[in-house]
């Protein structure tokens, strides 16, 4: 068994991520070296980020792992989504997967499995070493700490190789950052309050351990990119931020792949957004700066307010009397703080208090359970977007509560009156804020809107003034051609569309023949013109 020291035996500081690193250039699609563009917060060592060993086109899998190396569910999905396999059960019948179940472990009944193999490959892998711990405590530990945990303790059980250990030792903690910022306390309770559970480990390598974890998790997510809980893997983990990424992370089930967005040459920079890169510059570099303790100087960065992402539809000065008289109530009452700041005149202060009043009513909507609360909520910040003229369709969180909206009616059943913001986005917001066409943000939006139109497609009494088979056809054909490239060919999502455009093809023949090709072709742009005009009857 591993001893307490030798977790110190690798301590960053022992550690050369470069030299590991030239030995495994050859065989890897990817190297680990010190990346320019990253500095550590205290701008005194050179940060490590990844590097591609060979040139990729875009669209290319760069790599991917069978399942992250550790990875924790949100609370909510402990309850119905498989802790191994990360089969979420809710989603699980749009692949095909009936009556899917997960069972809790009769031991901690803390993790549930679908099926006896995965509750064995998780029993192996760690939980037999943890199962008492999670019985024994009378409380949930927060997902970063299970993750913590289960480092440590595989670590202990001599079930993380050297190799890999290396590599998560490598990885910064930014605990002197954690430490000025305020949350070190809160990282010291939680470290104390595991450690009855987990008597094998000292708090203060709890701590440390803990610290790496936060800093280096990204978030675990379905294909469709709905949120499981956290991932922690340390090849992942050496990609480095920027705002205007060549690269992605994808998910299969609990296969994790990173794909290139752009080309990519040889011995560039793999590098991914930790954030929604859509945001504005402010808000971005705010985000940045709090969870992830940098300055963000990448290529959308270095353009400040410039880019499409901060664009206004009227001049901070043209806004009408009435919304100035709004916006110094809010001054009054709270500064918009850093991640509004917009500028210094009186006029961009007003536009920052009502850009920050947005934003806290998109904050506060998402934390509304209670469906018609949360309706009116979106409503209201939508309607604080039109009406004060500044929004641009594009610009967010416009597009956000847009997104919300949509959910919102589509979980009331409201379809046929979430189409017309369907067709918004596809018109006009995704083509302006992800210009790729197989952007992977895009092409899951755009399958949303194509099973919505299937969905219609089958209600033929809803007469929407559209030839709907034939929209769904059209969105279904194009998601088939741009899933391959943002997912890959061999992915579940990918699968699922396919089989989707073979029995929309297939009706299409019974239908109409021989006929059937040239009628597709002479229809679909006709058709695609329809749906793009029904844009105009969403109200915001
Ligand atoms: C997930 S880690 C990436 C690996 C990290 N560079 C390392 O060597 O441990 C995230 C940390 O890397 C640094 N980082 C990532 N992207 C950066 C960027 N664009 N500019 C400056 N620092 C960055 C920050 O310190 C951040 O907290």
């Amino acid at each position: 068994m591993t001893t307490q020291r030798d977790y110190h035996n690798y301590h960053p500081e022992h550690f050369h991520p470069e030299m590991a690193a030239k030995e495994e250039t050859n065989k890897s699609p990817y190297y680990i070296a010190v990346s320019p563009i990253c500095v550590t917060s205290k701008f005194s060592t050179p940060g490590n980020g990844l590097f591609a060993s060979r040139a990729f086109q875009p669209g290319s899998l760069i790599f991917s792992s069978p399942r992250p190396l550790v990875a924790a569910l949100d609370p909510d999905r402990l309850l119905d989504t498989c802790a191994n396999c990360f089969l979420w059960t809710i989603e699980a019948s749009s692949y095909g997967i009936e009556n899917a179940s997960v069972s809790a472990c009769m031991g901690c009944k803390t993790f549930r499995y679908c099926k006896k193999a995965c509750q064995k490959e998780a029993w192996n892998r760690v939980h037999k070493h943890e199962c008492k711990a999670y019985k024994n405590a009378n409380k949930q530990f927060p997902h970063a700490l299970r993750v913590t945990m289960e480092i440590l303790t595989r670590r202990y059980y001599e079930k993380l190789d050297d190799q890999t250990w290396q590599l998560i030792c490598g990885l910064s903690t930014h605990m002197d950052d954690f430490k000025k910022n305020g949350r070190f306390a809160d990282i010291q309770l939680a470290a104390k309050s595991v450690v009855s559970d987990f008597p094998h480990f000292d708090t203060n390598i709890i701590e440390e351990m803990y610290c790496r974890v936060l800093s280096n998790t990204f978030t675990l997510v379905t294909a469709t990119f709905d949120t499981l809980g956290l991932m922690f893997d340390p090849t992942f983990a050496y990609i480095n931020h920027s705002c205007d990424p060549n690269a992605y992370v994808v998910m299969d089930g609990p296969e994790v792949s990173l794909r290139s967005l752009r080309p990519i040459e040889k011995d560039e920079e793999i590098i991914i957004s930790y954030i929604e890169n859509t945001y504005p510059y402010s808000r971005r570099q705010s985000e940045l700066k709090e969870s992830w303790f940098f300055t963000c100087n990448c290529s959308k960065c270095a353009q400040g307010f410039k880019t499409i992402e901060d664009e206004w539809e009227i001049p901070p000065s043209k806004l009408s009397k009435e919304w100035k008289k709004k916006a110094d109530e809010l001054l009054a009452i709270q500064s918009p703080g850093d991640a509004n700041y917009v500028g210094d005149t009186e006029d961009e202060l007003r536009v920052a208090a009502l850009q920050a009043e947005v934003w806290r009513i998109c904050e506060e909507e998402q934390k509304l359970t209670e469906q018609v609360a949360a309706q009116d909520l979106i409503t209201s910040g939508l309607q604080l977007c039109k009406s004060s003229r500044l929004w641009p369709d594009h610009r967010q969180p416009y597009h956000a509560l847009r997104e919300d909206l949509i959910v919102s009616m589509l979980s009331a059943g409201h379809y046929s009156a979430a189409l017309p913001y369907c067709a918004k986005g596809y018109r006009d917001v995704l083509p302006i804020l992800h210009p790729e066409k197989a952007h992977p943000v895009r092409v899951v939006q755009t399958w949303r809107t194509a099973k919505l139109a299937l969905y219609l497609a089958a209600e033929p009494d809803k007469d929407l003034g559209l030839d709907m088979p034939m929209v769904s056809l059209m969105l279904v054909n194009e998601v088939e051609e741009m899933v391959k490239l943002s997912h890959g060919e061999s992915s579940s999502l990918a699968k699922l569309v396919h089989a989707r455009w073979l029995e929309c093809m297939g009706e299409m023949q019974r239908a109409m023949g021989d006929a059937a090709e040239w009628f597709v072709n002479e229809m679909i742009p006709k058709q695609r013109q329809a749906f793009l005009k029904m844009a105009d009857l969403a109200e915001y």
